[in-house]
């Protein structure tokens, strides 16, 4: 079926900014942080940012940080379709390492835990909040599209972790002046738009999945989403189905500072910093 490009383009803008706008995610005078991986999910962010702050009449300022998490032979690539992309839109970008921050990449300690994805997210999680929050930037803009959301939504239930849905939805909001709110602009579209978005529009991504994914509960569950959707069309359905329950409040935390590198969490010392002794014990 031969794709309309402007068409197929106001479909994704529409979708875009009426998610952007029904949540108020973006604020004037605002500084927001697109995570960009140089994949097909953050490019496309970078894109629609770009094109909110023109058209929409909000004045705000955009900058990328793109995080290299020492995976060699993966990760170059995506940095170099960051760099491209983001000299294309002249927007300020930051790479920020595993190895400078902690001295080793990821390829290091890949078979230290039963899923790389776990060591990944945490130290991904806190060094995206360490540059936003140095930048003084008020929220970050991640990728997250609406498959990723309904894999999470599913997984919590996997994992029987309730504690996870407050974090749904397409804003999380600000418990901490040091802890960056993040945005979702792309929280209501299906992950196969944003690939012909990419095609259509001849946009220069980084198209390989991560040589790690497949050790994750994710990966399966993106296996298992995929198979319904081809022979039954749940997608929307579940998706549906969640946007009308997901709103449970944020209960109060108690935050304390980490008492090792000073950011704010839960319980000192923070996951990163934990993560980070275990892992010098055992190298
Ligand atoms: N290395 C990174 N540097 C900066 N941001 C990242 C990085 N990895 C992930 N992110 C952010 O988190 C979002 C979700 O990451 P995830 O690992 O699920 O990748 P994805 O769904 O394949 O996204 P993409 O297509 O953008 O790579 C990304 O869209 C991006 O905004």
């Amino acid at each position: 079926m031969k794709i309309e490009q402007d068409k197929f383009n106001s479909y994704v803008k529409k979708n875009v900014f009426e998610t952007l706008n029904d949540y108020k995610l973006i604020n004037k005078n605002e500084k927001i942080m697109i995570g960009v991986s140089g994949g097909k999910d953050s490019i496309l962010t970078l894109h629609m940012l770009y094109q909110y702050r023109q058209e929409s009449g909000i004045d705000f300022e955009l900058e990328a940080v793109c995080i290299d998490e020492g995976i060699c032979g993966y990760r170059e690539h995506g940095i170099e379709s960051a760099k491209e992309n983001c000299k294309n839109l002249d927007i300020p970008l930051t790479i920020a390492s595993f190895k400078d921050e902690w001295n080793y990449n990821l390829d290091d300690i890949h078979n230290l835990y039963k899923s790389t994805c776990m060591p990944c997210g945490v130290y991904r999680r806190y060094l995206l909040n360490k540059v936003s929050d140095s930048h003084k930037c008020d929220k970050i803009a991640t990728g997250h599209n609406m498959d990723d959301e309904i894999q999470s939504f599913l997984m919590t239930f996997a994992r029987n972790d309730q504690n996870k849905f407050p974090k749904f939805g397409p804003i999380l909001n600000r418990i901490d002046k040091h802890m960056v709110p993040r945005i979702k602009p792309l929280w209501q579209l299906p992950e196969k738009d944003v690939g012909i978005w990419c095609i259509v529009n001849n946009i220069p991504i980084h198209d390989e999945e991560c040589p790690y994914s497949v050790t994750s509960l994710r990966s399966d569950v993106k296996l298992f989403l995929n198979k319904l959707e081809e022979n039954y069309g749940v997608k929307q359905n579940i998706f549906n189905s969640f946007k009308k329950t997901f709103k449970i409040p944020q209960k109060e935390v108690h935050l304390e500072r980490c008492d090792i590198c000073g950011q704010v969490t839960a319980k000192s010392p923070c996951n990163a910093c934990k993560m980070t002794e275990e892992i010098k014990e055992i190298l």
